[in-house]
């Protein structure tokens, strides 16, 4: 917990926030709307008898009390996917639309490139990217068993990524969720900054801009691309975007979240940010008793 402790001047009710991240985190699982609908899903769960308890922001997240919540009838149909309740937050910032060209640029292994499908009533196309080949098979797995047939599989490096093999020149949107020091996964792995260093987070940091500012050249003038990593390191998350705003055409727009959060930062550590940085959204795991994470959504500009 002592890294976390450079952030006391930052978070609003520190002593809360550490509690909360000493807690473990609960099991959660979104429903696959490519295979069933919510009423199908929870008639699944409830043959099974687990209880569950659907998120006050979106239904389609639901709370089970089990410890094997990929152990149940609803996980074998591909009717539910395991997936923490803030990891479903990005796609739904990003609010594709069926038909549109989606670049999920750091997809493995595919909770949100599957979510983005589904959002998109299995239509149009979800590019899912991953560097990592190891990582790509579970994504191809989890594609597969959730039924997103308009989702193709590309392994590249997403800082120089190449739409030469594509038949158009530019994302509708993108969904940039970066590699990161995972900060705020602590609740889920104990062992989560066991690593931690800030040397780590400023290497990181160097790929995040890289992969944000390609996803940027990458979208269409008007298209959207949202930056998420589940970390709380500001140089991490505001110094990204910050960086690509400097560098690229693109605003940071507002979203509406139903969700409890505090907004992004203007300043850290004597460096200030665009003061559109506070239409971010930092949301701390004793907000809504959850995991860490951070959103900003951006609009490309000409
Ligand atoms: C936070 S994870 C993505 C999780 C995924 N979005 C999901 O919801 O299942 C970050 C991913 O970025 C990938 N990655 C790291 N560096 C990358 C790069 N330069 N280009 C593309 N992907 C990269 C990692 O292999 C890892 O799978």
């Amino acid at each position: 917990m002592e890294p976390l402790e450079r952030y006391r001047p930052i978070v609003d009710d520190f002593e809360a926030f550490l509690a909360a991240c000493r807690r473990p985190l609960g099991n959660a699982v979104r429903v696959n709307t490519i295979k069933a609908s919510v009423e199908r899903a929870t008639a699944a769960l409830e043959a099974d008898g687990v209880a569950y308890d659907q998120a006050d922001w979106n239904p389609q997240v639901l709370r089970l009390e089990t410890d094997s919540p990929g152990s149940t009838w609803a996980s074998f149909h591909g009717f539910t996917h395991g997936q923490e309740e803030v990891s479903a937050v990005p796609p739904v910032v990003l609010d594709p639309e069926p038909g549109e060209r989606v670049w999920d640029a750091c997809a493995a292994p595919g909770g949100k490139a599957t979510q983005l499908s589904a959002l998109m009533d299995d239509e149009g196309t979800v590019v899912a990217n991953d560097s990592n080949l190891g990582r790509i098979s579970a994504l191809r797995f989890n594609a597969e068993r959730l039924g997103a047939t308009n989702l193709a599989v590309t392994n590249a490096d997403a800082r120089n990524y190449s739409l030469n093999a594509f038949e158009f020149d530019a994302f509708d949107r993108a969904l940039v969720d970066a590699p990161c020091s995972c900060e705020g996964t602590i609740r889920k792995n104990p062992d989560a900054l066991e690593d931690w260093s800030e040397d780590h987070i400023a290497s990181v940091s160097g790929i995040q801009k890289g992969i944000l500012r390609r996803a940027v050249q990458a979208t269409r003038e008007g298209g959207t691309v949202v930056y998420s990593t589940c970390t709380f390191a500001p140089e991490e998350n505001e110094a990204v975007v910050q960086h690509v705003l400097e560098s690229e055409d693109c605003r940071v727009v507002e979203f509406d979240l139903g969700l409890e959060h505090a907004p992004g930062l203007t300043k850290w550590d004597g460096e200030e940010f665009d003061e559109t940085l506070e239409r971010a959204a930092r949301i701390y795991p004793h907000h809504n008793d959850t995991g860490g994470f951070f959103v900003a959504k951006l609009e490309v500009t000409a």
